[in-house]
């Protein structure tokens, strides 16, 4: 009994796929060129393959369960499921045109020449839209094709937007947003998803801990309470007292992005020595 994953062989998922399976503890020794690796602590085989090609190997249930954009999955894979988002690899699937060109709507759109690697994503977009266009197919530097004379507008994904602008393109709709997610194959076994469930639970605890921070701070006892209502969702934190008399130290939990907004708050109540920690495995 053992899982088979498929993660991207090279390209922008690759890397943080490999150290999401390294924070989940799972050891993966993969020698240069191998394109099939048994993790030597999990039950786990992982499959290297080309981006494009794992949604079919997902549905015939070659590999049990996949780390892919969600919008190959918009792509090439509407029917298959998704259990977890994983936060990194985010960017948007968005047409363009050239800078100067006039665009109100989609309509502006109609009869246009289209450059794009996704084809099915501009179809469902254009038909949505009741939209006639003629597609160009390209498998990459997509955003050089209106440049060109190749085509009059571009779908592509963007991400900080410095490509299209590099490129004298404007963003005009947005047509779906991304990121990396767990795929599963429509044929896992039974015991495959208890094995999987095994490694979601993982996966749930790394990704916890990243969206959250240790926080440690001192402050005198006559203002501890007035700081417990300011940090979020706190139930009980921990108060240690301090060996200076009338002082305690607080510890608690909180989401990273709520920090800065209370941090100015926490030390107006009285909070000194804040520290923030990293957590790195989180288990609820
Ligand atoms: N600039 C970007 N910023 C963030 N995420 C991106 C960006 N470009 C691509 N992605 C995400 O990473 C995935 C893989 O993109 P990448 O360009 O590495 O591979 P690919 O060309 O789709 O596939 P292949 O493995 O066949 O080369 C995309 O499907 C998308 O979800
Ligand atoms: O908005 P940005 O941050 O500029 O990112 C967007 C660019 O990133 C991707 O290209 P990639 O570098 O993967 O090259 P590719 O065309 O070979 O896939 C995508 O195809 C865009 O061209
Ligand atoms: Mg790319």
């Amino acid at each position: 009994m053992k899982l088979k994953i498929a993660i991207q062989k090279s390209g922008r998922l690759n890397e943080q796929s490999l150290k999401l399976l390294k924070d989940c503890g799972i050891s993966i020794d993969n020698g240069r060129d191998q394109l099939k690796v048994n993790a030597s602590n999990f039950p786990i085989e992982v499959l290297f393959l080309r981006n494009g090609d794992i949604p079919q190997y997902l549905r015939d249930g070659v590999v049990d369960l996949a780390i892919i954009g969600e919008n190959l999955l918009y792509e090439k894979g509407e029917d298959l499921p998704f259990v977890e988002r994983l936060g990194f690899s985010k960017c948007r699937v968005s047409m363009a045109v050239p800078k100067n060109e006039f665009y109100n709507s989609v309509d502006d759109l109609q009869g246009k020449k289209i450059a794009t690697s996704y084809p099915n994503t501009v179809k469902k977009f254009l038909k949505e839209n009741k939209v006639e266009a003629e597609l160009h197919i390209i498998s990459g530097s997509v955003e050089i094709a209106p440049n060109i004379g190749l085509a009059d507008a571009i779908c592509d994904i963007v991400s900080s937007g410095s490509t299209l602008f590099k490129n004298n393109l404007k963003e005009t709709d947005v047509i779906l947003k991304s990121e990396a997610v767990l795929a599963t194959s429509p044929k896992l076994s039974a015991e495959n998803t208890q094995l999987l469930q095994k490694l979601q639970f993982r996966i749930q605890s790394v990704l916890k801990a990243k969206e959250s921070k240790y926080v440690l701070l001192n402050a005198p006892n006559d203002k501890i309470d007035e700081i417990i209502s300011i940090l979020p969702g706190m139930k009980s934190p921990t108060l240690l007292p301090l060996a200076k008399e009338g002082w305690s130290s607080l510890h608690t939990v909180i989401q990273q992005e709520k920090f800065w907004e209370i941090i100015d708050e926490l030390k107006l109540a009285g909070a000194e020595g804040i520290l923030v920690c990293p957590i790195e495995k989180m288990v609820i």
